[in-house]
């Protein structure tokens, strides 16, 4: 394969960018190559620099539900950007967005739009703590709720796949009030909880995990912490940046209807622009400023680009339909890789919920944090390398995810799982 200009670009790009990447997990340094640069990306194909065509199963993290550049999303951005890029001021876009979530997202009365998932998760955890005037979050080991100083504790996605056990820069004392503990343990759960001697305002969980690769929860674990924190007076915050409009409608807490105080969101609900929010019961929603004393801001937020580009991709997803064909073409696609990890020379766990999945290099099963890094990343690094140079484009990482997009077709699907069975032949223990 011919990866001279992004080779090229690469080179430039270390002389002014940390690492020559705005986001660490993109410098592929953990799959032992250098990152391609993207020229241009349609339905599901990315094509590099060189020119070279990929069948796409990062779609940007998550966002990509419909396949890249859709024409109603492209239509929509293009659409708003003649009439101004931001205002600084209230738009009839922000209101139209907010009431379709509101509507589509079981547990939400309010919503506030952000930039990103991580300015929504912080935003939430700090809106936990003006409501119940406790300090302490819980969250769980290898869940990733963005890189802000709370959450750098046994965090996932770059900072497992950079092997970064907490970060410089965040203070001990914004770390003490951060307790990680293992995800799918009632045990530990109940006990974390029922201490009377911890202050805990809020519990932070990925409802499915996939920043450790895809670990499903176990129900009995989730109506657990849901039980608890209500008898308890803790607030639960399910961050949904990955799983909301993903895993259903209404994410994961219609998915498993399990009812969380807050979500996050982010990823799909900005169709592929910056966008982040959360949302949540109305008498917590109410502490927000300028309603309450809980102070969160944001030049951009409520974008009219993003609002315009998340409310065209909503539209698509909630025609008849949607949802059933994606989890029909996932399922499929899922039973055929585990028929392939089955047979393939080097023990493989298949990892899957609906359009997500992820392909651990181990016996599993994994269930947690402990069992995830039983995988060996290496081993995934040769896969990733064999199906690169097969025209297959996944997650430079062990623990990430992969994405089926309503753009893949059969024809690509059998693409990469013909890819697969080749590349795991390959393997080299
Ligand atoms: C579950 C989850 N929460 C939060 C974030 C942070 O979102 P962002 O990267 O937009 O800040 C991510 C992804 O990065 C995520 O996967
Ligand atoms: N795992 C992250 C998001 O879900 C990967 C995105 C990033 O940090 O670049």
């Amino acid at each position: 394969m011919k990866t001279d200009r992004s080779a090229q670009l690469f080179t430039q790009a270390k002389t002014y960018i940390p690492g020559g990447v705005n986001s660490p997990v993109r410098a592929c340094r953990s799959v032992g190559c250098d990152p391609l640069f993207v020229h241009k990306a349609s339905g599901c194909m990315i094509t590099d620099v060189d020119g070279n065509e990929f069948i796409d199963f990062v779609g940007s993290w998550g966002p990509m539900i419909l396949g890249h550049a859709h024409p109603e999303v492209v239509e929509a951005i293009q659409a708003a950007a003649v009439q101004g890029t931001s205002f600084g001021a209230p738009s009839p876009l922000e209101v139209e967005l907010a009431s379709m979530v509101c509507k589509a997202v079981p547990s939400m009365d309010k919503i506030r739009f952000v930039n990103s998932g991580t300015e929504a998760t912080m935003s939430a955890i700090r809106l936990a703590r003006g409501y119940t005037g406790r300090k302490v979050v819980v969250k769980f080991d290898g869940c990733y709720h963005g890189h802000a100083d709370s959450f750098l504790v046994k965090a996932g996605s770059g900072v497992i796949t950079l092997g970064i056990p907490g970060s410089p820069g965040v203070p001990e004392d914004i770390v003490k009030n951060t307790l990680s503990i293992p995800y799918n343990n009632e045990e530990i759960l109940e006990q974390t909880l029922r201490d009377t001697n911890l202050d805990i305002a809020c519990v932070i969980v990925e409802p499915v995990a996939g920043n450790m690769g895809v670990v499903v929860p176990n129900l009995g674990f989730l109506r657990k912490l849901r039980e608890l924190t209500r008898e308890l007076g803790i607030i639960l915050i399910f961050d949904e940046v990955i799983t909301g409009f993903r895993l259903a409608l209404g994410g994961a807490q219609e998915r498993f209807g399990i009812m969380p105080d807050l979500t996050c969101l982010g990823k799909i609900i900005g169709g592929g622009l910056p966008v982040g929010a959360y949302g949540g019961k109305r008498e917590l929603m109410e502490l927000i400023a300028p309603d309450g004393p809980v102070y969160q801001a944001g030049t951009l937020s409520g974008n009219p680009l993003a609002m315009a580009a998340g409310l065209a991709m909503l539209r698509v997803v909630q025609r008849p339909g949607f949802y059933a064909e994606l989890e029909a073409k996932s399922d499929w696609f899922g039973a055929e890789m585990e028929k392939l990890a089955a047979a393939a020379p080097v023990p493989i766990s298949v990892n899957r919920i609906g359009s997500l999945m992820t392909c651990f290099f181990t016996r599993g099963p994994v269930t947690d944090f402990t069992s995830a890094m039983t995988a060996d990343a290496a081993l995934y690094g040769q896969y990733f390398r064999h199906m690169l140079a097969g025209g297959i484009w996944l997650a430079p990482s062990q623990f990430e995810a992969s994405f089926v997009s309503a753009a893949h077709e059969r024809s690509h699907l059998q693409k990469a799982l013909d890819m697969t069975e080749s590349s795991f032949k390959k393997l080299m223990v």
